[in-house]
């Protein structure tokens, strides 16, 4: 199972390269890494579990974040209305979004990164993502809220992206004209 341990920290070259494309039909060893990511996220967030290994608690995780370069990310996140959002996605993109932007009124962090930014983190409202499931399955989901705003943090990590890249330099809470508050 994934742990901490597993988890490299902003510095490491990993986190800035772009990730390579998962060939499908993926491989079983490409499977038992998507799966350990998923499990990772359900871990962290079960409290007893959490405590016994020491998981910080997330709600996705990239591969890139295990140091495995590859184009795959898990997410495990409430929406509003209280829906489930449970995804492992190999080559995950957005294929489309709104103008619309929106951003974590608590600003982001990142397993990946031991220091805090504080910060707005500006992203599309909503966004619409494919991928292929475990079993090579193409899918396409809408999303909008707390889960497009995670997608976008797990693709980012894809492409080498940090969230902190995102905020302005000058004002880190600069009133973003606009754009939806998320709680
Ligand atoms: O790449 C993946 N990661 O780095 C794990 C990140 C991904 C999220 C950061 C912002 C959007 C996606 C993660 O989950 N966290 N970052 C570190 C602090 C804890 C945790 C978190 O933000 N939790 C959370 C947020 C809102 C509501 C409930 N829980
Ligand atoms: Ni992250």
């Amino acid at each position: 199972m994934i742990t901490m341990d597993d988890i490299i920290r902003d510095g490491h070259p990993t986190l800035r390269k772009t990730a390579e494309e998962v060939i499908m039909p993926p491989s079983e060893e490409d499977k038992q890494i998507l799966n350990s990511l998923l499990d990772y996220v359900i871990n962290s967030q079960n409290n007893e579990v959490a405590e016994k290994y020491g998981l910080r608690p997330g709600i996705g995780l990239a591969a890139p974040q295990i140091n495995v370069s590859k184009r795959m990310i898990a997410v495990h996140v409430t929406g509003d209305r209280d829906e489930l959002y449970s995804y492992a996605l190999f080559n995950p993109r957005i294929i489309s979004h709104s103008v619309e932007k929106a951003y974590l009124k608590s600003g982001e962090g990142c397993l990946s990164v031991d220091e805090s930014f504080p910060g707005y983190v500006p992203r599309y409202a909503r966004v619409t993502v494919k991928g292929f499931n475990a079993d090579g399955e193409e899918v396409k989901i809408r999303l909008k809220g707390l889960p497009a705003i995670c997608f976008q943090h797990e693709i980012d990590h894809l492409n080498g992206i940090m969230f902190y890249d995102h905020i302005d330099k000058v004002n880190p809470f600069k009133p973003l004209d606009g754009a939806i508050e998320i709680e």
